[in-house]
């Protein structure tokens, strides 16, 4: 609402922008854009006689109720201020002149709704509890009081938070029925005579625990990554309610519901999600800058960042997970059972149902899930006891690989299953190892033999046991891992690593993958996804692609025929050597991986291969004092011109679209020796895919030494094998010249980037695209407001606010923002839904950012 009368940010004077529209929010009514003045003469007089507002008179909404949120308090007006601050203050005066069906009504609407929405996102929501209602609080109320009035009405079992400033206040229970039980006292009971307003917020709390992603299962059994959970223990929004019915309902809520249906529910939410970027980064802009124009073109699409160009449909909506995580525990009944739980731990739910009608789980996995359990019904050993923490037998992993689709000449389907991985999870703890090899032995018999007398014949390719000793199912990616022996005895030959990997494909190459590496779950639809970031990454041979989490180095590899070269950053060390086996396998031979957490190693490397931005900002400086004239066709000037007057080459790519500006402002002599120093990078590419990734982090730091970002000193202070160390300008230069075009492709884990690798990107004035791929969009937003919200010079250093502390995602961005170093934002370009996961209410989301 606000920007509605405001100019496009070029017809403004920057430096008075940021006033005029502080101007304007002061002054302007917020339903109406009336200045005060204009307020009707009459509205003030009662409410100038008894000096309090007048619930009755009130025809102009305050401006501060726009910025605060309904029922603000404090205004600057004062105590008699003439202007509504609620929606009841705004009734029509008794004589009707006030049209409750006017546009100004539904303005004031809108503006209440959306004052509610920012609410509750900044009210860090408990995600752990069930279900809340937000009730609307009579002014001057406090959360004791609102504690203090439930108590009186009996209500003792809920708790209640109150947003500062807010007259609305959030109430959690503990239970559906409660929840329901004290809505109805709530409504049958006003307070001081005026009826308490209740909204059901558990629709976003729902959201909120989803956002959380997977509780004990999912995020850290992947590493953090994906939404695993459909083939894990119930969670998210299908398990916040008590327990499911069924395992199916546990783990794929939507397989009620059409396909497309579903599709159109997921990027509905998407849409949702997303228009949290404009709204925040429109909160974080400081004062003094223009808004962006990608926030004042945002109303019209919606409020949305930018277009959401649809959701991309999985190939396979049945049995297309490639991951299954069974846990173990007794079924309602009191059997022994391999399956999935109906709800959270949390919400002291153990029962353990089989995976039965689950629509995502292949008829393979399932068979081995049923396998395990007979085999457990004879077992000595007992199970896992979530409540004790003791037990041994915790949980089956069925891992598929699959063949290449041209083998098969299909597309989807099972028949494409080739291989399987079966990791058995223990905890070995005070159990005799004579015994527990006894079980073993016998256990890997009963698979293999299962396995067999299937018709066909079930593939298996590997069992392992993971002995993992910690209290939930997610066991570190360097727990101890044994082969279990008498497998397809000549595959265990070799090295210990050969012996448990299996493969899958992705785009005509063959992946390797190691128990503990993530690879995406849905391997048809993340083919699709790839392409799709590959294709918005606009890529060629010129192009130095960065690929941030990148697993067993899937996204790099499919694309390293498309690019000069890649540099893969992932953490997970085993991930990191399937992804040097992976280059390998395929004969790919310009990608480079790198063992490390990116928020240690981004810095270094950036600077490694594009030199640090102070020398680019310092480099572009010092271009800008030289005659325009002195420019090269192929060179643009970086970073501080913004996109809108930047040179750009029309050189098509090899998707033949028009290339991206190229981005690289540099002394052009230096870049002489390229073509040497290609040849060098080349060679050691080739070392580097042949070595271990300890090796990498050596030879990394034998090429660096020298001078430090100090834009991203928190990248370089780390105890990261890499220090960033330059030898001098002229190399880093020429090491720039080589790739013209930098494109960073981040796929991170649920919970986002970490701040330092927001900051060493958006920093870095040669990366002038990025696409996000992201599992979880509530990071993905906090995320890209970082990216995108524009930064003045004087920024705020980060203050030890306690209050951060329950902040939202959003909201914590939102203040990161004010420490960022003045950089030239990025601006969303692209979104689109890829649906990785049919019948649960997981999606991924594809986004473009460019500068
Ligand atoms: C969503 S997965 C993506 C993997 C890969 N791009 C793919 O599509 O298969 C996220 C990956 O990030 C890795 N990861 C998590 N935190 C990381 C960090 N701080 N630095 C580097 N990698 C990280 C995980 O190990 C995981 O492999």
């Amino acid at each position: 609402m606000e920007d509605d009368k405001a100019p496009p940010p070029q017809q403004q004077q920057p430096e008075l922008a940021g006033e005029k529209r502080k101007r304007e929010e002061d002054s302007t009514d917020a339903s109406t854009g009336d200045a005060p003045s204009a307020a009707p003469a009459a509205s003030g007089e009662d409410a100038v006689a008894s000096g309090s507002r007048h619930p009755m008179w009130k025809t102009s909404l305050c401006s501060y109720f726009r910025r605060r949120g309904a029922g603000a308090e404090g205004c600057s007006h004062g105590e008699s201020c003439r202007y509504a601050h609620t929606e009841e203050e705004l009734r029509p005066r008794p004589d009707g002149t006030w049209d409750p069906t006017s546009e100004r009504a539904k303005k004031l609407r809108k503006v209440t709704a959306e004052a509610q929405e920012e609410a509750e996102e900044e009210v860090t929501l408990d995600e752990q509890s069930l279900d809340k209602c937000l009730v609307g609080l009579p002014r001057g109320w406090t959360a004791d009081r609102l504690k203090g009035f439930l108590k009186d009405q009996g209500i003792s079992y809920a708790t209640a938070k109150k947003k500062k400033g807010m007259t609305v206040g959030f109430v959690t229970f503990e239970s559906v029925e409660q929840l329901t039980h004290a809505v109805q006292v709530l409504k049958e009971n006003p307070s001081g005579g005026k009826e308490i307003k209740i909204a059901d917020a558990n629709r976003r709390s729902n959201q909120k625990v989803h956002a959380g992603g997977p509780a004990d299962n999912g995020t850290a059994k992947e590493n953090g990554s994906s939404p695993a959970t459909p083939a894990g223990e119930a969670s998210g929004p299908e398990a916040v309610a008590s327990s499911k019915k069924s395992a199916r309902d546990a783990v794929t809520p939507l397989a009620h519901m059409s396909y497309n249906d579903q599709l159109e529910h997921k990027k509905h939410s998407m849409a949702q999600i997303l228009k949290r970027l404009t709204r925040n980064a429109r909160k974080a802009c400081p004062p003094a800058i223009p808004l962006p124009n990608w926030i004042y073109k945002s109303k019209e699409i919606g409020g949305l960042p930018c277009k959401l160009e649809g959701i991309m449909e999985s190939p396979i909506v049945n049995g297309y997970r490639n991951k299954c995580e069974f846990s173990v525990g007794y079924s309602l009944e009191g059997k022994k059972t391999v399956g999935f739980m109906l709800g959270n731990f949390r919400e002291g739910v153990t029962a353990v149902e089989e995976p039965v009608n689950c629509p995502n789980v292949s008829e393979i996995s399932c068979t081995f899930a049923q396998m395990f359990q007979d085999f457990l019904q004879s077992s000595n050993l007992p199970l896992w006891n979530r409540v004790d923490n003791c037990g041994f037998w915790r949980q089956l992993t069925v891992r598929e690989g699959r063949c290449s689709a041209e083998a098969v000449g299909l597309q989807n389907g099972e028949s494409q299953i080739s291989e399987v991985m079966l990791i058995v999870q223990v905890c070995s703890t005070d159990v005799d190892e004579a015994v527990m090899k006894e079980e073993f032995d016998k256990l890997s018999a009963a698979l293999i033999q299962g396995a067999a007398m299937c018709s066909p014949p079930l593939p298996l390719t590997i069992i392992v046991v993971q002995d993992h000793k910690g209290i939930s199912n997610a066991a570190s990616p360097d727990c101890p891992l044994i082969p279990l022996l008498g497998l397809k005895g000549d595959k265990l030959e070799g090295e210990a690593e050969d012996k448990t990997r299996i493969h899958d494909h992705i785009s005509n190459l063959k992946f390797s993958i190691s128990p503990t590496a993530f690879f995406q779950v849905n391997t048809l639809a993340a083919e699709r996804l790839y392409t799709l970031a590959g294709d918005w990454a606009n890529l060629n041979s010129d192009t130095l692609l960065f690929d941030v989490c990148c697993g067993t180095g899937t996204i790099g590899l499919t694309l390293a025929h498309r690019v000069g070269m890649v540099v893969g950053i992932e953490m997970n060390e085993s991930a990191v050597s399937d992804a040097h086996r992976n280059a390998l396998i395929n004969d790919i031979k310009n990608c480079r991986f790198v063992c490390g957490k990116a928020e240690d190693v981004i810095g270094s490397l950036l600077t490694e291969y594009l030199g640090s931005p102070q020398q680019h900002i310092a480099a572009s400086e010092s271009n800008s004092l030289i005659n325009d004239t002195s420019k090269n066709e192929d060179t643009i000037d970086c970073p501080e011109n913004n996109g809108e007057n930047m040179n750009i080459s029309t050189e098509k790519n090899d998707n033949g679209e028009t290339e991206q500006p190229r981005d690289i402002s540099v002394n052009l002599s230096i870049c002489a020796g390229d073509e040497e120093r290609k040849g060098d990078l080349v060679d050691q590419v080739d070392k580097e895919v042949n070595s271990s990734p300890n090796e990498h982090n050596e030879a990394a730091s034998e090429q660096n030494c020298g001078e430090e970002s100090s834009l991203n000193d928190e990248s370089t202070d780390t105890t990261s094998a890499y220090s960033s160390s330059i030898p001098n300008n002229n190399v880093l230069a020429a090491s720039a010249c080589q790739f013209k075009n930098v494109v960073a492709i981040v796929d991170p884990p649920r919970v986002g980037l970490h701040p330092t690798v927001i900051k060493a990107l958006r920093t870095h004035p040669l990366i002038r695209r990025l696409v996000y791929i992201s599992c979880n969009p509530d990071s993905l937003v906090a995320n890209a407001i970082e990216l995108c919200t524009p930064t003045s010079e004087n920024q705020e250093k980060n203050k030890g606010n306690r209050g951060w502390r329950s902040m939202s995602a959003a909201g914590l961005a939102r203040q990161r923002t004010k420490s960022m170093p003045n950089s030239e934002p990025f601006i969303p370009k692209r979104a689109m839904a890829v649906d990785l996961f049919p019948h649960t209410s997981h999606c991924e989301m594809v986004m473009l950012f460019e500068r």
